[in-house]
């Protein structure tokens, strides 16, 4: 049966952040993931997540000035030293929360820049950040994300992602596989998958178009996940959607799954 993690970055977002812990409880969810929970000090975030008897799946390193438009830091000549701060800082994080991944947003490809140079610049960094995480008992994860919604991201493929990973020759870089995000940008959802299982160590969900609840677009879920099931995937599902009315009300496609 798949196990299913709530995205508090986009569920419940009529919530405020730490309230989102307890609401995902009282849902069924087994663990919890977000974008960054860095506005919070750690040890209020550990007190929600214990009090909510959840478990955190996953979060991503700090990523730049996310309000101000960028997305990731990662691949970015001028900023290598913010990244490095940043993972020690995800690695405060993840340790209080009792988190065993986290996950690292590349970055944007800055107007007219060497695509080889930030390439170089993001193998760098993850195989440092890499090494580092893996002393802590820690994943290190890369997502593709797709070039519609984020326009000018840099890693937008799988077969980039696997030449990242081949490059950075870490046993402890692994891939976020996102679905949403690969439909749009590759299809063949589950062969892709069947492949890249062994360095795939999260999965997220929604559907497309819309980015909503499973059920509400072209991906045929009832057969992803009893995919995954069939196919030993044990890790979490993120539910990374937009809710179309709000998040409990729109949770029946994940009725079937809880027992
Ligand atoms: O956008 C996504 O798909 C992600 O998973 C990133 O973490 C940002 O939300
Ligand atoms: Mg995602």
């Amino acid at each position: 049966m798949p196990k299913f993690s709530a995205n508090l970055s986009f569920l419940y977002q009529d919530l405020p952040f730490l309230d989102r812990f307890a609401a995902a409880a009282r849902d069924g969810f087994g663990a919890l993931e977000y974008l960054g929970p860095y506005a919070e000090p750690k040890e209020k975030v550990a007190d929600a997540l214990k009090a909510s008897g959840l478990k955190q799946a996953l979060f991503n390193v700090p990523s730049g000035d996310w309000a101000g438009g960028e997305r990731g830091i990662a691949c970015l000549p001028d900023r290598v030293e913010e990244f490095r701060a940043g993972i020690s800082l995800a690695l405060d994080y993840a340790k209080v929360l009792d988190c065993r991944q986290v996950n690292v947003i590349s970055g944007l490809v800055p107007e007219g820049a060497d695509l080889e140079m930030l390439e170089k610049v993001l193998v760098g960094n993850l195989k440092n950040a890499a090494a580092r995480c893996a002393d802590a008992g820690i994943k290190l994860l890369i997502e593709p994300i797709n070039l519609r919604d984020i326009p000018g991201f840099f890693l937008s493929s799988t077969a980039h992602a696997e030449r990242i990973l081949e490059k950075a020759g870490s046993d402890n870089l692994y891939i976020q596989y996102d679905f949403y995000h690969m439909q749009i940008m590759q299809g063949d959802l589950i062969p892709t998958f069947v492949r890249l299982k062994e360095k795939i160590a999260h999965v997220q969900i929604a559907d497309n178009p819309g980015r909503g609840e499973p059920g509400t677009g072209e991906i045929n879920y009832g057969f992803t996940l009893s995919e995954l099931d069939r196919l030993g995937y044990d890790g979490w599902v993120g539910c990374e959607y937009r809710p179309k009315a709000g998040t409990r009300e729109g949770l029946g496609w994940m009725k079937p799954y809880l027992t």
